[in-house]
Order: structure tokens, then sequence, then C-alpha cells
């Protein structure tokens, strides 16, 4: 494994006819890390992970892996690894059947099948048939693959969905490991109190933008009631790091600075505020505070 620059998304846009799935989305997901990227059915995950991966083109805005677009990457599979979905196996095939025509074509060779079975459980269930395997077993084949060329970075979409509670812990401890190596580690999931115990950042998005970037354990949200909505916005928007959702024409959802900041920047430029709370705490009170603007 060689020195990566892990993931970065600029003004990410596409649309599927009238459903705009991804808008201007940023965001990065860094190297030694497990970045979780979070948002209600529907938000825009998979489309997202999809361009990352060449898999959609979007309409504009860019990403890199590793500095480059995965179209660029000379070989993919030794650079970013990912698993999309656990679905699409040939049935009647072995699990190291299906591993070693990977290996094949991933241009990686034929022993690393073994290892990686070994690495997600799965030696016990090497020969038997795909078609008979749990969704928590497919999710580990699907790891597996996505495992194969040792890449610096993985890609997963929503991994722990199928798998135990022992598997769940088990993929935990796993993709710490790999993170603790120096991987970049990007895992879409809606199980928030799951992504409370493993991702390091979190990014969460609805409606295909971004919503929150930041540290998992210090999420917090600014909750700000002003008469002057418009102007606080406008102040608090050319911030680096600052999202700011509008939940009603007097009430604003500011994440990126704390409670003290908003007041003194508010202060500072003479807008009146008529209430200031900071919700901090779970990673689900903030998710549900920042996703439940349109049904406020
Ligand atoms: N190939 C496609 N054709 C048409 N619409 C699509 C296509 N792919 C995604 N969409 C739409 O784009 C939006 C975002 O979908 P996407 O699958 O990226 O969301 P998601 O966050 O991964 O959702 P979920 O958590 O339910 O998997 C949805 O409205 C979806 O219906």
């Amino acid at each position: 494994m060689t020195e990566t620059e892990g993931i970065t998304v600029r003004g990410l846009s596409k649309s599927f006819a009238a459903v705009r799935a991804v808008d201007n989305l940023t965001f990065d997901a860094a190297p030694g890390t497990v970045t979780g990227f979070l948002g209600p059915n529907g938000a825009g995950k998979s489309t997202t992970l999809r361009m990352i991966l060449g898999l959609v083109r979007p309409d504009c805005g860019t990403t890199t892996i590793d500095g480059q677009s995965y179209h660029e990457l000379p070989i993919p599979a030794a650079v970013a690894g990912a698993a999309l979905d656990a679905e699409g196996f040939h049935p009647g095939r072995a699990g190291r059947t299906h591993l070693r025509i990977y290996c094949h074509t991933s241009r990686v060779p034929i022993q690393r099948a073994d290892d990686v079975l070994d690495m997600v459980g799965l030696t016990n269930a090497a020969h038997r048939r795909i078609g008979g395997y749990s969704l928590g077993m497919r999710q580990r084949l699907a790891l597996a693959v996505a495992l194969l060329g040792d890449p610096q970075v993985l890609i997963l979409d929503e991994p722990a969905n199928g798998l135990d509670p022992e598997g769940i812990v088990w993929m935990r401890t796993l993709l710490r490991q790999l993170a603790d190596e120096g991987r970049t580690i990007l895992v879409s999931s809606h199980v928030l109190t799951e992504m409370q115990h493993l991702a390091d950042n979190v990014v969460i998005i609805n409606h295909g933008q971004l919503l929150y970037q930041g540290p998992t354990q210090q999420a917090s949200v600014i909750d700000v009631r002003t008469p002057q909505a418009d102007a606080l916005r406008l102040t608090l928007a050319h911030r680096d790091g600052v999202t700011i959702e509008t939940l009603t024409p007097d009430r604003l959802l500011v994440t990126g600075l704390d409670a003290a900041a908003v007041g003194r920047t508010a202060f500072e430029a003479g807008i009146e505020l008529a209430w200031l709370a900071e919700r901090t705490g779970s990673l689900e009170n903030l998710f549900f505070a920042l996703t439940s603007a349109e049904r406020s």
C-alpha cells in the first residue's frame, strides 16, 4: 500500500430527468479515517458513490481518489475497492470461484482470494454456492471483492445491512483496523447508532445537498430564531465549513460554528436574535434536526 490522498468531491451534481439526485455537493474523506456518509432514503448517497467510482457520469463537478479521477487510475482495484450491493453474484458459483475470477480481471495474484476470504470470515463457506449464502454472508463476500487489490481507499454502500449484531461488531473492528493502517474508508449507512461508534467524521446529505461535514463526536447544530434570517444567512454563508438550513422564514439551523460564534457574528453585524440553542449529543439528534427541515 502506498500513500493516498483520500477522496475529494467538488461541486458534484447529477439529475435524472426532473430529479436532482445530487446538488452541488462538496466534501472530503481523509486517509486514516472512517467517514460515515448519511442521509435519508433517496438523499443521493448511492448516486454520489457511483459517481466517485466512475459508474455514473456527473452533470458537473469532479471527484478524485488519490488525486485522480477513477478512470485515470492505472490499476483501479489496487487503489479503490468498492462494495455497492450484496446482489448480482452468480448463485451457482462458489464464493472462492467468484473471487478467483475477480483476481483475474483485477490483475491480482490468485492466492489473494483465500487471503480475503479469511479476512471476511468466509473460509469455511469458500466452497459453498453463493445461492445458499445469507445476506450477511453476501455482504462479507462483497467486502472481500473490495479488499482484493489491497486498496488504500474503500467505498462501501450500506455494508452492515443484513449482518447480525456479532457481524456488525466484526465489521466495525475490521474497518477501524483498515483505517488505522492509513486507508480511507467512506461508508454509507442508515444505522446512525452504528455510525456514532464507527465513524470519525460524518457527511450528512439530504436532497443531494450537504447538510453537515465534521467530526462525529463533536457533532452539534445551532438552532437560531431571528427576524433577520436572510441577513444572518448572508453573514454566515461565506465562512468555511459552515452550512445553513432554513427551517422557517425566521429560523435557521447552523452547523460548523458553536453557539458563541453565531451569537457574536450576529451581534457584530447588528442582527437581532430572538432565540439561540445548541443541540449537541447523539448523531441521531443532529441527523434528525438537519433532515427534518422540510417537516417543520
Ligand atoms: N438511474 C436512475 N434513474 C432515475 N432516477 C434515479 C436513478 N438513480 C437514482 N435516482 C433517483 O435519485 C435520487 C437519489 O437516489 P440515491 O439512490 O442516490 O439515494 P440514496 O441516498 O442512496 O437512497 P437509499 O438510502 O434509499 O438507497 C432518488 O430520487 C432516486 O429515485
